[in-house]
């Protein structure tokens, strides 16, 4: 059977990229989905921004919502302090089990953890299943009609506290306009955008970061 893109993609990582060298399993990535095939990573601009809001955070619990191959979570687990932590939600299966592959040989494997389901499920169990108390950092990176209910749905389990930073992606492209008038309104969230290009192309797009108030 043909293979998949994102088989594609790790193929590209187990032969080119350094294992257990985070940067370079990033650096591969990007080299293979600029030159190779388009995929949805949040790509080497973007992923520029959120270095710089997470090395600011210095979270210790995080969470993404979408996972996909595990760009994002090897680029963050690079910057994240020994003990600190990722969780990391994947709807689909087949992508979950790419990332896993991909997140073990960068050698990151010790501090991220994949869960593998509907965010709207997983969300709730977070606290009791996977002894999160609050969460520091937030990367919104999956379906973009779940960007508002899942923010909700954070707030509502208690997962939120007192200058947790949210972090979006693709505010413009492909958009998550119901999100950002939701976040923007809100006076529980200090909001600021950051004008970028959608990954590995001249297409503009942003990232939105959201700081809660409490
Ligand atoms: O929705 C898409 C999409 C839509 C159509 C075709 C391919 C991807 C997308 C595009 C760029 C992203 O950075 C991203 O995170 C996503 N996503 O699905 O979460
Ligand atoms: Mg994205």
């Amino acid at each position: 059977m043909d293979q998949s893109k994102e088989q594609r993609i790790l193929n590209f990582v187990l032969q080119n990229a350094v294992r257990g060298d985070p940067q370079s399993v990033v650096d591969t990535i990007d080299k293979y989905c600029s030159q190779k095939e388009w995929a949805m990573n949040v790509g080497d601009e973007k992923g520029l921004i959120l270095d710089k809001i997470l090395e600011e955070a210095k979270p210790s619990t995080s969470l993404e919502l979408g996972t996909y191959c595990g760009y994002s979570a090897v680029r963050m687990a690079r910057l994240l302090k020994p003990s600190a932590r990722l969780l990391t939600i994947e709807f689909n299966p087949k992508f979950a089990a790419i990332a896993k592959q991909i997140i073990e040989f960068a050698g990151v494997q010790e501090k991220v953890k994949i869960l593998e389901g509907p965010s709207e499920e997983i969300i709730p169990q977070l606290k009791k299943k996977h002894e999160v108390d609050t969460l520091d950092f937030v990367f919104l990176d999956h379906w973009k009609e779940r960007y508002t209910p899942d923010t909700i749905l954070l707030q509502e389990c208690g997962l939120l506290r007192k200058g947790t930073v949210i972090l979006a992606d693709n505010i413009i492209c492909p958009g998550a306009p119901e999100f950002i008038n939701y976040i923007r309104n809100n006076s529980h969230f200090v909001c600021t955008n950051y004008p970028s290009h959608l990954e590995y192309m001249k297409v503009k797009d942003a990232m939105e970061k959201a700081v809660f108030l409490g």
